[in-house]
């Protein structure tokens, strides 16, 4: 797999305030940048969020008047550079003990859900440094998370006593899209060193959310940042030319019908002569008995700067809930090695039904393939909408079975997250 470093921006001091951490533990010596809650609190000066519930309609009335400040066309904005956007952000788990709490999982790690809310929040607040018109107070974008691309772990630990640092900054911006590459670092043993690389999607809309808006564009400098700019034109092909040979659309390849095939042999009872009568191999589960499924209903609490639910909350649901499931199957303490291609498509209205539902889609060896899927229900039409598809690749302790399908569609789920596992481990779908 390409595995881009940015080391150039990383020794950039940070743009925002600082802080002085305190008290004992791992952490570095010195001043601190800010940490999640003043990025919370930035992202609320930008938009110009309420903080009552009672008062989010005025809230947004108060928004719409911004559509008059938003650009024509691109063309109309100033080019920003990728330094435009760094920011360095600090989560102080080795000076303060009652921050700890909040990510402690009883494994003695960090929750790894809690992570992917500060990620997301971060991704949303570089893609506003790089749109940040200074003559503006409050932003007329709404720029909302499209798409989690890729994380790639690094490590297996994180220590919840130690201090992370999370850097990040626009690596690519299309018309009305930017990608935000995103690192966390973590100190340990008088250093710090990667934990893991995130690359986001985000996509600017207008003041109400309702249409695209445009972004400034980028002008990278120099080779490494032209590589990354170059990657990020790559990761859109990459991503277009996956979506066109969905499974959802076009027919399994040759290769992929013939496991498929082989899998379904494997399935058949000797004893008779029928398609079907199906026996589960030793050592094998059911596709239909792997499943595990979640319900949330969707307070304002959770609601974003938008007031819509927070996407991180959803990411954070989703992958604790594919994680149980990861658990439940392998019978053993199950490790993240990649989250790829969590899609938004649709926004998770407050006061929404969220049903979420996961699956073991593939196997091998020690490996699981989570797919999550969550969809709303509405109430007035009764229909069920997907809002959200995840994939996560875990590792667990050991040998876990070999997961089978029975239908045919679930062959198609079996093949789809092979070519995640397969993106995961090599860089591109085996097919
Ligand atoms: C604390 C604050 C955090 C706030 C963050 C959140 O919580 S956000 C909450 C979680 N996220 C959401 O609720 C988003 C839900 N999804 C949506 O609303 C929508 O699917 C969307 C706005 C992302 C995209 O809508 P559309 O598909 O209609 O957009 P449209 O076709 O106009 O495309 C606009 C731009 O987005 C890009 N785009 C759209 N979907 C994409 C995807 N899955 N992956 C990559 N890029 C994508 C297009 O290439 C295009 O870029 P170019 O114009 O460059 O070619």
């Amino acid at each position: 797999m390409l595995r881009l470093r940015f080391r150039v921006l990383r020794s950039l001091p940070s743009m925002l305030c600082r802080f002085i951490s305190s008290g004992p533990g791992s952490s570095p010596a010195g001043g601190q940048a800010p940490d999640m809650a003043e990025v919370r609190n930035r992202l609320r000066e930008i938009v110009g969020v309420s903080t009552n519930w009672s008062d989010h309609r005025q809230a947004m009335k108060d928004r719409t008047s911004l559509s008059s400040l938003l650009a024509k066309c691109q063309e109309d904005l100033p080019p920003r550079r990728m330094k435009d956007s760094y920011i360095e952000i600090h989560l102080p788990l080795g000076s303060q003990h009652g921050l700890r709490e909040k990510y402690l999982n009883v494994h003695n790690s960090v929750r790894f859900g809690r992570i992917l809310e500060d990620l997301d929040s971060l991704g949303v607040l570089i893609c506003y440094s790089h749109t940040k018109d200074p003559s503006l107070q409050r932003s007329p974008l709404s720029i909302v998370t499209a798409l989690v691309d890729k994380i790639d772990m690094r490590k297996n630990i994180i220590y919840p006593d130690c201090d992370i640092k999370f850097t990040g900054h626009v690596s690519w911006v299309g018309k009305t899209s930017m990608e935000a590459k995103m690192h966390m670092l973590q100190y340990h043993d008088g250093a710090y060193s990667s934990v893991l690389d995130a690359t986001f999607v985000m996509v600017a809309r207008d003041p109400e959310n309702k249409r695209a808006a445009f972004v400034n564009p980028l002008i990278p400098e120099g080779p490494e940042e032209e590589a990354l700019f170059k990657q990020g034109e790559v990761n859109k092909t990459r991503r277009s030319e996956i979506k066109t040979a969905s499974l959802l659309k076009m027919a399994p390849t040759a290769e992929e019908r013939k496991i498929v095939h082989s899998m379904f042999l494997n399935t058949l009872d000797s004893t008779t002569v029928s398609f079907r009568s199906r026996v589960l191999p030793p050592n094998s589960v059911w596709m239909e008995d792997a499943k595990l499924k979640g319900l949330e209903i969707c307070h304002p609490q959770e609601r974003n700067i938008f007031n819509r639910i927070f996407g991180g909350f959803l990411m954070r649901k989703a992958y604790e809930l594919g994680w149980a499931n990861a658990c439940t199957y392998g019978g053993s303490r199950p490790h993240l090695v990649a989250v790829d291609d969590i899609m938004f498509q649709k926004p998770v209205e407050i006061g929404s039904l969220l049903f979420l539902s996961s699956q073991v889609c593939y196997t091998k060896t020690n490996h699981i393939q989570v797919r999550v899927h969550t969809e709303v229900f509405d109430s007035q039409s009764g229909k069920h909408n997907t809002t959200n598809i995840f994939h996560f690749t875990f590792c667990s302790e050991k040998e876990v079975p070999q997961i089978v399908p029975k239908s045919y569609g679930e062959s198609m789920l079996y093949l789809d997250g092979k070519r995640h596992f397969d993106i995961t481990f090599n860089g591109t779908p085996a097919v």
